[in-house]
């Protein structure tokens, strides 16, 4: 298999060359990369244990195999040029459909960089693609778990977290919207990216959504994070959401459900890394929905890690899974009442170089043909509030929720 990149004098946003059918984006501020086509794919079975690396162990072999077969003539040498696959790892190893995708077709651009990568021989890479459809209309139904339920498994875990050391479990939930003919992914993208555009707007295999939350973006040896945990809603106001910002960057509710993802995060990023940088102090991100408490973290890699290894280490981290996470594992399974297959999972793309950049898959739907299930979790403290954790789910959902509305 051959593989070619070449400087490309492009001027469309990266979201418009993306034709209608299973389109991969990553994409913030209009940069990053788009693709479409299957020149290689891989889908996980189920792993046999819950948290570990077998998947990424798994993805990393056959990624491995895959790159010994390609012959890379890449002109651009920067990172996400040469061979470049998307993936997206599901939350429980025990869940199947990880998947990693090499892309026929990508597009990237980056510091005013654009870029064409394609595998093997195609004559038009670049065919207009026909616009993105609107949605038209929906049929909303609850998801695996009624409100109500959801609410008192909030109350249980609230019960747990006071009666053992379990100090923080994230609950989340799903609902699902029914379309009348197959949703245009690239539509969603659109909106996600014009909404929210701090937000990574991504998609893979139909798993879409603009998440907030960077994981891990590998750039030669340098590693960035920002790890979010600890959430108020926008106020309708100026004055009200300046007030809410204040008693959120105050709150010890939320300061102490940041502060366990914080410190996950390090434990897993401390073996791999030279040089860790961790502010003392959480600053603000405001989101049109939602605003979050953020902490920006920088390392130097040690060499002959590899990212996929750094990515095993560090999911799930306790943003979306817990404190300490082996417990917080064991109470999602046990109180969650659904699967959360790939939502709150690894994804990003990966270089041939180990370069790449990978977020927690929130604020998403999985899309499937006319089917979109939403999903949207929140951090459980000793101190939650059950109808408030309800309230903050709600206030996730509206990214996807505004994202399949027309109009
Ligand atoms: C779990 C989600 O978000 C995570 C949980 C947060 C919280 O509990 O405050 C904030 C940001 C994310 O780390 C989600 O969006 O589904």
């Amino acid at each position: 298999m051959t593989v070619r990149t070449v400087a490309l004098s492009e001027e469309r946003a990266l979201l418009d060359l993306l034709p209608p059918t299973a389109p991969l984006a990553w994409v913030r501020r209009g940069e990053g990369l788009v693709a479409w086509g299957t020149a290689a794919r891989l889908e996980l079975p189920a792993q046999s244990e819950r948290c570990g690396g077998g998947r990424f162990a798994a993805a990393a072999e056959w990624l491995e195999s895959l790159l010994a077969g390609i012959t890379v003539h890449d002109e651009v040498r920067r990172a996400g040029s040469g061979p470049v696959v998307f993936g997206s790892f599901t939350f429980d190893g025990r869940d199947a459909g990880s998947t990693l995708v090499l892309p026929r077709v990508l597009v990237g651009r980056r510091g005013g960089r654009t870029w064409l990568t394609v595998v093997g021989e195609e004559s038009d890479p670049l065919v207009p693609a026909p616009p993105p459809r609107p949605v038209g209309g929906l049929r909303w139904s609850p998801g695996t778990v009624r409100e109500d339920a959801w609410a008192s498994s909030v109350a249980r875990a609230v019960e747990r977290i006071r009666g053992t050391e379990l100090a923080k479990v994230v609950l989340a939930r799903d609902v699902v919207a029914e379309a009348t003919r197959p949703v245009d992914v690239r539509t969603l993208l659109r909106r996600l990216a014009r909404g929210y555009p701090d937000c990574y707007a991504y998609s893979v295999a139909g798993l879409t959504g603009a998440t907030p939350e960077l994981l891990l973006r590998r750039t030669g040896d340098r590693l960035e994070s920002l790890v979010l945990a600890g959430t108020a809603r926008r106020g309708a106001t100026e004055d009200e959401d300046t007030a809410l910002a204040a008693a959120l960057l105050d709150s010890a509710k939320n300061i102490e459900e940041h502060v366990y993802a914080v410190q996950s995060l390090r434990r897993a990023l401390e073996p791999f890394c030279a040089a860790l940088r961790v502010p003392a102090r959480p600053e603000l991100l405001r989101l049109a929905n939602v605003q979050h408490l953020a902490t920006p973290v920088r390392a130097t890699l040690r060499p002959g890690v590899a990212t996929l290894r750094a990515l095993a280490a560090l999911h799930p981290t306790a943003a979306v899974g817990g404190t300490p996470t082996p417990l917080a594992m064991e109470v999602i399974a046990e109180l969650e009442g659904m699967r959360r297959d790939r939502y709150a999972g690894p994804v990003g793309w990966l270089d041939a170089h180990g370069n790449g950049e990978w977020g927690i898959a929130l604020r998403c739907a999985h899309v499937d043909g006319r089917r979109a299930r939403l999903f949207a979790g929140s951090g459980i403290v000793a101190d939650s509030d059950p109808a408030a954790e309800l309230a903050e789910t709600t206030a996730k959902f509206h990214a996807m929720r505004a994202a399949l509305t027309d109009g």
